[in-house]
């Protein structure tokens, strides 16, 4: 049907969604009708009536998908906007917005939960060696605060912020002598600090005996080649990858040689997904000039029992938290089961789309069974 915008009136609009978008189409159905798509292989026929389209960062956004089509709004569910050609949709008058934050504290929970599950780093950072961050925004700067609650110490790295406002960042020297060293930056390839293959071996390889290198951000940010490098020159560093250079296919030759392998899943709690479902349905009602009303969440996806939470010491305590709420060597084993498969990218991408339920932990009813631990508790959930 044809469109009137800001009218007050809500439209029969025609909306496609990304099938892997829990509760999308309770969520988009105030809005009009909604078709659920496979985002990773939607074209221009798929496309051809729609006004709406919803996707994840499966789905390349671009003049290619668009042109001729009715679609006047986009909207990604995903922090990151690497997969939407945004010259374009907004050369083309598209509306287009996507979720900043919405899962930024389920990647923290992710780098926490890794913290947990590599040897005894975990020990190291609470006697005092430092975590090096890459990437001062939305996660970077949750990662920070939730560190700091915790008493590890952090440097960040972030060149395209304004140094007076934030005086405590440190150069790339800085964070490259850190013992952990999280990237969490957006895959960029133009301007003055483009992150497209912005570490390579020699940087890396300056690195402090025994770090880790953790990868949350994009895969291209470090060539496959780089890192097949430096595990060859540096195999003392230990690798956790969340996120592969050409997903969905992944280099078997680096999954393997990796300390925690995953799915590009380190967003993917459930309250995160929910929380950029609602950024951007709201986001569409205000395109629209309409009032967004909030939808009702499946029970099942909030549901959660108390866990009473103990350890023999604070390392003990937070490491059995952490873990009872999310372990992401659980996920790590899931995807060395589909190593070996012949069609890796589809494997890949079934493992994201059956997904389990996941609980950030600050959504988490924890109770500390010892008064000692109930700041450690509160430390662990100051996510919120
Ligand atoms: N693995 C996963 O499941 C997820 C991955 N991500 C990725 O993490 C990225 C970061 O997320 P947010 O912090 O929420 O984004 P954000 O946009 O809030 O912050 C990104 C920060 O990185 C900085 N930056 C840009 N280029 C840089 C460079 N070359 N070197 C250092 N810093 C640079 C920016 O100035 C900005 O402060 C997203 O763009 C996305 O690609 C986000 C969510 C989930
Ligand atoms: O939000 C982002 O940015 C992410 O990386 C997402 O968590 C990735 O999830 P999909 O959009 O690929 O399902």
């Amino acid at each position: 049907m044809a469109l009137s915008f800001n009218t007050g009136v809500t439209l029969s609009l025609k909306i496609l969604v990304d099938e892997n978008i829990p509760a999308a189409v309770s969520c988009f159905s105030q809005f009009g009708e909604v078709r659920r798509v496979n985002g990773r292989q939607l074209s221009k026929t798929d496309i051809a009536d729609a006004e709406v389209l919803i996707v994840r960062s499966v789905t390349k956004v671009c003049k290619h998908l668009l042109d001729g089509t009715g679609v006047r709004f986009v909207g990604s569910t995903t922090i990151g906007t690497d997969h939407l050609d945004l010259n374009y949709l907004a050369e083309s008058g598209i509306k287009t917005c996507n979720a900043p934050g919405s899962n930024a504290e389920s990647v923290v929970d992710y780098v926490i939960s890794a913290i947990c599950q590599t040897d005894d780093l975990l020990e190291r950072l609470l006697s005092g060696e430092p975590v090096g961050i890459i990437g001062f925004g939305n996660v970077g700067k949750r990662l920070a605060r939730r560190l700091e609650a915790l008493g590890i110490a952090w440097r960040a790295y972030d060149p395209l912020l304004n140094k007076d406002e934030f005086p405590h960042l440190g150069g790339l020297d800085d964070v490259l002598r850190c013992s952990l060293l999280c990237l969490h930056a957006p895959l960029t390839r133009t301007g003055d600090h483009p992150s497209f293959h912005m570490l390579d071996t020699s940087l890396l390889t300056r690195l402090p005996e025994d770090a880790v290198l953790l990868n949350a951000g994009r895969g291209e940010i470090v060539s496959t080649d780089s890192l097949m490098a430096l595990s060859r020159q540096r195999p003392d560093i230990s690798l956790l990858l969340d996120v592969w250079e050409g997903e969905p296919a992944f280099p078997v030759a680096l999954a393997n040689r990796c300390r925690i392998a995953t799915p590009h899943i380190a967003g993917y709690s459930v309250d995160g997904k929910l929380s950029g479902l609602r950024m951007v349905a709201s986001q569409l009602a205000e395109f629209l000039g309409v009032q967004y009303c909030d939808f009702d969440v499946p029970l099942e996806m909030t549901a959660g029992e108390t866990l009473h939470c103990s350890g023999a010491n604070r390392a003990d305590f937070i490491r059995r938290t952490v873990l009872s709420v999310y372990d992401v060597k659980e996920d790590d084993e899931r995807f060395r089961r589909i190593i070996n498969e012949l069609d890796r990218g589809l494997a890949f991408d079934l493992l994201r789309k059956q997904y389990p339920l996941r609980r950030e932990l600050a959504y988490s009813s924890l109770v500390a069974t010892s008064a000692s631990f109930k700041e450690t508790l509160n430390a662990l959930q100051s996510g919120r």
